[in-house]
């Protein structure tokens, strides 16, 4: 989906998200290259689907983004910044991580999802926390334990307390890849319906092609470490 500016306003300077020559190397002994040469950019409201095959390299691409791991090479720009020069809470807030299995904290659903908001100073009301739930379909979970959660339910936890920052970019890690296919297609179609509603920047890593070519706006083929491919989806699957 192309960036939308509106009528009167310049369009933004940078993408929201940009690598460039983006690698990460292991150190010694191994020194193996995870990823090398990565270039590609983000622009808002776009989804940005992430495929290939095992150990690609796909989650350790989502990691750089977000600096759980650092690059040995070249750099991540968040609209035009060197994530580098952003202090690691604020990129928190900033970009926004659901992984394959919802990691919840001990405590309630509720205290899940306020959780990062208060990291940051900001109260969220019993109100604020109930309305969330509810348009993720969990209505009345707020004092449940998340150990008592379905894997699909744990997943809508993840997704709210991720988006509770209001991010301004979503990685999702392969997030309905340990779900049944009930579940995943709840959580397809929950994703799907945030994505057209809040116009949702997201880079989405999945095994699955069709969820890529239903989802994605446009692709990117990672084997070895390398991108092989970059595209719409019509055209890099096709290929
Ligand atoms: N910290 C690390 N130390 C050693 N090897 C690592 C480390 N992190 C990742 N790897 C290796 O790097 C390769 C890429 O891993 P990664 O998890 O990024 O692949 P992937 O494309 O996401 O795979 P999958 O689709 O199976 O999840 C794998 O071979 C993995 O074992």
């Amino acid at each position: 989906m192309p960036t939308l500016c509106p009528v009167g306003q310049s369009p933004p300077l940078f993408p929201l998200i940009e690598c460039l020559d983006l690698g990460r190397e292991l150190p010694p002994p191994s020194e193996r290259f995870l990823l090398s040469n990565i270039n590609f950019r983000v622009e808002r409201g776009e989804v940005l689907g992430i495929v290939g095959p095992s150990g690609a390299g796909k989650s350790s691409l989502l990691r750089l983004i977000n600096r759980l791991d650092e690059p040995t090479s070249g750099k991540v720009l968040l609209d035009g910044a060197d994530t580098r020069t952003i202090l690691p809470r604020e990129l928190r807030r900033r970009i926004g991580m659901v992984m394959q299995r919802a990691y919840l904290f001990p405590g309630t659903v509720g205290e899940n999802i306020a959780f990062g908001p208060r990291q940051h100073g900001e109260s969220v009301s019993q109100d604020q926390i109930e309305a969330a739930l509810a348009q993720v379909g969990l209505a009345g979970y707020a004092s449940r334990s998340p150990a008592t959660l379905s894997g699909g339910e744990g997943q809508r936890v993840a997704i709210t307390r991720a988006l509770m920052n209001q991010p301004e970019v979503l990685l999702l890690d392969e997030p309905t890849s340990a779900l049944d296919e009930d579940a995943k297609r709840g959580i397809e179609d929950l994703l799907a319906s945030l994505i057209r509603e809040r116009g949702l920047t997201c880079l989405w890593v999945t095994h699955d092609l069709a969820q890529a070519r239903a989802h994605a706006d446009n692709l990117l083929v990672i084997k070895a470490g390398e991108v092989v491919a970059h595209g719409k989806p019509e055209s890099v699957l096709d290929l």
